[in-house]
């Protein structure tokens, strides 16, 4: 029976972390301070977004609250991102995703000053992600490679295949884990579905983000792998589950996040530590 990785404890303890930090760099006159922008009234985001407000409130990070309707126009929307990229008691900025089908989603993370892209889903800290360079990582994969490290699974040398290749998951996941010597594979809609059973056996580390209620089953697994599952699904009966079907996987696996429980919660408490990190890099601390 696989061990089961605790999402929920660590991101108590990365926001610990966080939060000591937050009251250091304070105590500095620095701010720590969060923007987080919602559009349209999707229940979903609306729910995360809430959750990033109390995430922020327990770690002392002033945050900063805008809800706007639907109909945004593009224009005022990179215009409230540009005010708040003039803002310095904003350290960091998140709009939250999806936005509405009209908005361009690609220019307004490109208006993001770079150093308040507390999400990495800029170009600029993408390329850097690339070049192995220092920068903010987008929070799933970096709480995905916490995780990793805080029960020891070392990842170098290992065979790592991915399922989905979006730029919020797949691809910077991929590149993280290749930053630390793992043999990576992406496998997506267009890898030969006969293929994928195969592809998946051969992984060490399986990171499932392909957004298919429990579509990786027990037999798809290596014995011992350590199974990572980034799907916020819902099964037939409507209840919360990833893309890992859990009963059957976790009879194969050796370690095994939850859903819910897994990389959600680290989802929400790398966005603190990447507040900190933000503030730090825009005062010349790192
Ligand atoms: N700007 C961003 N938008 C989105 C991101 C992101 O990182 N930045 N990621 C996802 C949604 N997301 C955060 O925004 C997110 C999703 C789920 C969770 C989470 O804690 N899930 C819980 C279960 C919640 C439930 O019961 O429904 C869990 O897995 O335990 C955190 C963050 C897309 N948009």
């Amino acid at each position: 029976m696989a061990l089961r990785i605790d999402g929920k404890r660590l991101a108590a303890d990365v926001r610990a972390r966080a939060a000591a930090e937050v009251a250091e760099l304070a105590a500095r006159g620095i701010p720590c301070g969060l923007a987080v922008v919602l559009v349209g009234d999707d229940q979903g985001s609306a729910t995360y977004v809430r959750a990033k407000l109390r995430d922020c409130e327990q770690c002392g990070i002033p945050s900063r609250d805008f809800k706007l309707p639907e109909q945004t126009t593009q224009d005022e929307l990179m215009e409230l991102v540009r005010t708040l990229n003039d803002d310095p008691g904003i350290a960091g900025i998140l709009v939250q995703m999806p936005l509405p089908r009209h908005l361009d989603a690609e220019a307004v993370v490109a208006a993001i000053d770079p150093t308040k892209d507390v999400d990495g889903f800029h170009p600029e800290n993408l390329g850097r992600l690339v070049r192995g360079l220092p920068g903010l990582r987008p929070c799933t994969p970096a709480g995905i490679m916490e995780m990793l490290d805080a029960y020891g699974i070392d990842v170098s040398g290992k065979n790592a295949v991915i399922v989905g290749r979006s730029s919020i998951v797949g691809k910077p996941m991929s590149l993280m884990l290749l930053a630390q010597n793992a043999t990576i594979s992406v496998a997506h809609s267009h890898t030969d579905p006969r293929e994928l059973a195969r592809i998946c056996q051969s992984a060490d580390i399986l990171v499932a983000a392909c957004g298919i209620p429990k579509m990786i089953k027990g037999p798809w697994i290596k014995p011992g792998a350590a199974v990572i599952d980034v799907g916020m699904d819902r099964d037939e009966d409507g209840k919360l589950c990833g893309d890992v079907d859990f009963d059957s996987a976790e009879l194969v696996a050796g370690a095994i996040t939850p859903v819910p429980g897994g990389v959600g919660p680290m989802t929400r408490a790398m966005l603190m530590s990447n507040v900190v990190m933000a503030a730090k890099m825009q005062h010349g601390l790192m």
